[in-house]
């Protein structure tokens, strides 16, 4: 008999589940109750949307056998079954999505994040068994296959005998060590109390022989064991349970079991809805971005249940793009069982329920950033980014709804804050929400078109990610304050400052002229700044694009080559603008080299690169002897 191999990711994955990594050992147990609990919904939703399967609840069950002396865990589900090819596409490779291949070499030597990245599902079952056997006969077939495998080494699977449609996961449980005991797994008591523990709201029962001391018949004091087949979990799905008896803990709980993701939830939402739709939900607000979330394969979507069956894994229809990082599950009475996916776009019922779930989720995030600030600023560091795109896109359609979750680091407090809170504090005089761009705060705090607006005691807001500015521009004004890039050519400070630069502006115009024909088209034009104070120079826009938005337009694919319209400013209070001067006035050629280096010096401090740096670099020698 050919022993097949595990696919080579597959097999350094369970490498280092053999060698656990995991702590908590037994929720091997939850991950092949879930698994079976997901095969019997198959079935039984089979059954109920196909009339030639006649059905009989009662037949839907789940039942763990032990056998201590052989050291045997079985764990029968009478589910959907697999196939040989099943056998061979489920359990011979792990993380069919390619999503390990995703995962650098490095991070892999790291056990703990690849295994909080996705499910680890059944082969958890290798960190308590040497052994594991799965028998398993699928829907519509008469024959049974045996998968058999002892770990890294692969498996091998063989036809084999069963009578019944379903699947059995047998495993023969390793030998106590000397630092691990792993006897527990195969005692009563233990096994019930991990099966309350993780799985107490599968639907369907989760039986077990349990052994009892009983009052022996006819008499009134002695006392027998009698073996009795007893359903261990309360079966009742926790979304129909009452809030007031559940725990925080009930609800992390069943956000491990679902795999909705690996790290705590920083928030659920259990909403129970008896109106003009009927519907429970349990949402989650993950605290941890999944690895995927900012690429092409993340799926958004909600788990959707028509009267406790589930009818599909990922409904995206009930979640707007801005809110794909909510996780859960929504279930309805109203639904039907038989909904195809394009009938479940046009449905008034979902359309309805999809808004309902809206409104909470940003009524409880505003909740959260209301009473538990920091839980927020944690959300924010994660998906912040979303929200912007969220008030970007769809031309700001949902600006209104999502700009007061919105947050920016404030060059004043230090720290994020929201618009509301940099409106409320904007000194009377102060006309407009300043901004500044650039790749990090201590860039920005360094950036010299801040210092005039933070002379002036004006808060700036940092923009550091590449949404930021396109995001604000959609936005355009936050409770009538219009928003203003320190960059931008009109800063809105008060008429003296014009009056001044207006009067230094024609004292100069010879000289800005002579220096805008030597930059020959590079910038619009060369002013006096208004902004600057030690620096002696620096660049800044008229117009809608900014030096900002021209770099990110520029990175992208089929870049339309758009340009910001550059002003190059001079400060005229510093000296630098003095030997300029005394510069036009004897030595033209001086005057070309000065213009030159400042231009440079204004592209480096936007982070931009210098046309010619064989050139500058001469410039700076030419200066230097
Ligand atoms: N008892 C079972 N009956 C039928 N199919 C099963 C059973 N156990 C596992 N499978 C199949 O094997 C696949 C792999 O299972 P595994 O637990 O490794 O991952 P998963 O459940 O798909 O993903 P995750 O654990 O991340 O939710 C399942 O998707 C399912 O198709």
């Amino acid at each position: 008999m050919e022993t097949k191999q595990f696919k080579a990711e597959s097999k350094r994955l369970l490498d280092m589940m053999i060698n656990s990594i995991y702590t908590h050992r037994e929720i091997f147990l939850r991950e092949l109750l879930s698994n079976a609990s997901d095969a019997i919904d198959k079935i039984y939703y089979k059954a109920l949307t196909d009339d030639s399967l006649t059905f009989d609840k009662d037949s839907y069950f789940i039942k763990v056998t032990a056998d201590k002396e052989n050291r045997i865990l079985k764990i029968i589900d009478t589910g959907i079954g697999m196939t040989k090819e099943d056998l061979e596409n489920n359990l011979g490779t792990i993380a069919k999505s390619g999503s390990l291949a995703f995962k650098s070499e490095n991070e892999l030597k790291d056990g703990h994040d690849i295994i909080g990245q996705f499910g680890v599902g059944f082969y958890s079952a290798f960190m308590v068994a040497d052994e594991v056997t799965v028998i398993s006969r699928a829907i519509g077939s008469d024959e049974a296959f045996k998968w058999e495998s002892k770990g890294a080494e692969g498996y091998t699977i063989v036809p084999c005998e069963k009578d019944s449609i379903g699947s059995e996961i047998i495993l023969k449980i390793k030998d106590n060590t000397e630092d691990e005991s792993y006897d527990e797994y195969l005692e009563e008591y233990r096994l019930k109390g991990i099966i309350k523990k993780y799985s107490d709201f599968i639907r369907y029962p989760i039986k077990m022989d349990v052994t009892e001391s009983k009052l022996k018949e006819g008499s009134e004091d002695e006392y027998e064991d009698v073996q009795e087949e007893q359903t261990i979990n309360s079966m009742v799905p926790i979304w129909r349970k009452n809030k007031k008896d559940l725990t925080t803990e009930d609800y992390e709980q069943f956000y491990a079991e679902k795999h909705y993701g690996f790290d705590k939830p920083i928030k659920h939402i259990h909403i129970s809805v008896d109106g003009a739709v009927r519907y429970n939900a349990i949402l989650y607000i993950p605290e941890k971005i999944p690895f995927d979330y900012y690429s092409q394969e993340f799926e958004k979507g909600l788990e959707l249940y028509s009267n406790g069956v589930l009818i599909m894994n990922k409904c995206a229809d009930l979640l707007p793009d801005y809110f794909s990082f909510v996780k859960g599950m929504v279930d309805s009475e109203d639904l039907s069982l038989n909904i195809s996916r394009e009938m479940l776009q046009h449905d008034r019922q979902l359309k309805l329920i999809a808004k309902n779930i809206n409104k909470k989720i940003k009524s409880e995030l505003v909740n959260i950033l209301k009473n538990e600030r920091e839980k927020y600023e944690e959300f924010y560091q994660s998906f912040g980014r979303q929200l912007k795109y969220g008030v970007y896109s769809d031309y700001g359609m949902h600006k209104e709804e999502l700009q007061d979750l919105l947050m920016f680091y404030s060059s004043k407090e230090k720290k994020l804050v929201t618009l509301d809170e940099y409106v409320a504090r904007m000194p009377e005089e102060q006309k407009y929400i300043y901004y500044a761009t650039g790749e990090t705060t201590e860039r920005i705090d360094k950036l010299p078109q801040t210092e005039m607006v933070a002379d002036k005691g004006y808060e700036i807001l940092y923009f550091t990610e590449e949404i930021d500015e396109f995001a604000i521009r959609m936005v355009m004004a936050y409770k009538e304050k219009e928003f203003k890039s320190v960059s931008s050519g009109d800063l809105g400070f008060d008429a003296d400052v014009d009056n001044e630069t207006e009067s230094e502006e024609k004292e100069n115009k010879d000289l800005f002229d002579y220096m805008k024909d030597i930059l020959n088209g590079k910038v619009k034009d060369v002013r006096v700044s208004k902004r600057l104070k030690s620096h002696p120079v620096c660049l800044a826009t008229d117009g809608a694009v900014s030096i900002e938005m021209e770099k990110i337009l520029n990175a992208m694919p089929n870049n339309q080559n758009v340009k910001a319209d550059k002003v190059l400013e001079i400060n005229v209070h510093h000296d630098v603008f003095e030997a300029l001067k005394s510069a036009f006035e004897q030595d033209k050629e001086k005057v070309r080299l000065y213009t030159n280096l400042l231009y440079s010096q204004a592209l480096l401090i936007e982070g931009l690169p210098i046309e010619d740096p064989v050139e500058f670099t001469n410039d700076i020698c030419k200066m230097m002897v």
